[in-house]
């Protein structure tokens, strides 16, 4: 079965252990052996450039978490980090000093670095990282160009203006506490999809949307022309697993980024966001949220299951319950 899902970071990661027990693929490394093929369209609006090196948060975290190198606690980062370069970077007085770089994910950023300055597309050079960290599933950036999602908040040092600051300083340095009056997709106008986004969407069994931010994840890249016509028109049934629970969103952001683009915390609220694929321009045929929830998104075929990734166990049982709302079996 060929399985597409849009992911963000850290609970995209998780969800995409439980894609790959649902499978019965190992949950680190490969398994050529397996009939299945899982595909991740994975968001790169809160890549940056730091230090001269660059920095793709969510490909890294999938990296990483699916390699098993992840940091558990940190959900972002190498396990055993060190920070010497961090430390003697701030010694220096070299800004950013709010961004937490390990001496371990620095030769990650160097490795792309150097790679995308000797002309290496995103996709090439994410293909090679992971040559070393077995994923098991195929880690694709939505798009290989610069797209960087910028938040506009007011101006700390003049509350009478408003400035746009990058994703990774609003999220990382202000905690995503001040207000976000807009969150703008800077490049994605002029951006493509990754080589292969487009076809492992087409010959898709089966597409899912990770219970990611619904905004600055998988909302970034269904914004990128052509990944959005691609879901209307594949054969694939696509089912979202909402991201709120019982009106909380799980990971602080997604309701201060909801609020910024007027959509209400709340399952139903997210899922007539995405809309229905028999409208206009939406883009789900099923929705699965949080059990006990009533929901109602028209169009779209809803189910509620328990939807908190404790464990990969109750992961997995969320991606088996979106395959039979797709009505697809793994076997
Ligand atoms: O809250 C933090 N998140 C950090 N993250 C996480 C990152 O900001 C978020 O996970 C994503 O951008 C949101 O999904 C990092 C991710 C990386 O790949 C590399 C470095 C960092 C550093 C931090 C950090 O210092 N603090």
């Amino acid at each position: 079965m060929k399985v597409v899902i849009l992911v963000g970071g850290v609970g995209g990661a998780r969800f995409l252990l439980g894609v790959k027990q649902a499978l019965g693929l190992p949950a680190t490394g490969s398994a050529p052996e397996s009939p299945h093929e899982v595909t991740a369209l994975v968001n790169t609006g809160d890549d940056v450039w730091m230090h001269g090196l660059r920095i793709c948060p969510d490909l890294d975290t999938c990296m990483y978490t699916l390699g098993g190198g992840i940091d558990e606690e940190r959900g972002w980062g190498h396990s055993g980090e060190t920070w010497t370069v961090k430390e003697e970077l701030a010694a220096y007085g070299a800004e950013p000093t709010w961004f937490g770089l390990g001496d371990k994910d620095i030769a990650t950023h160097l490795i792309r670095s150097r790679m995308l300055r000797a002309g290496y597309p995103l996709s090439q050079v994410t293909e090679a990282l992971c040559d070393r960290w077995q994923p098991g599933v195929r880690l694709l950036p939505m798009s290989d160009d610069r797209v960087e999602t910028h938040v506009v908040i007011d101006d700390p040092e003049d509350p009478d203006q408003r400035k746009a600051i990058h994703f990774q300083e609003w999220w990382v340095r202000y905690r995503a506490e001040p207000k976000a009056h807009s969150i703008i997709a800077v490049g994605a106008d002029e951006a493509k999809p990754a080589p292969g986004v487009l076809d492992a969407i087409a010959a898709a069994d089966i597409v899912l949307f990770a219970p990611s931010n619904p905004v600055v994840s998988v909302g970034t890249t269904l914004g990128v022309p052509g990944i959005r016509d691609a879901l209307r028109k594949t054969r694939a049934k696509v089912v979202g697993v909402s991201p709120i629970i019982g009106g909380k969103a799980l990971r602080g952001m997604a309701d201060a980024c909801l609020s910024a683009i007027g959509v209400e915390t709340s399952a139903e609220a997210v899922g007539r966001h995405y809309g229905s694929r028999k409208e206009s321009d939406g883009v789900l045929d099923g929705w699965l949220v949080s059990e006990g929830e009533t929901v109602d998104v028209p169009g779209v075929a809803v189910r509620d299951v328990p939807l908190l990734m404790s464990d990969v166990d109750a992961t997995a049982a969320m991606v088996r319950a979106a395959f039979d709302l797709a009505g697809v079996s793994v076997d």
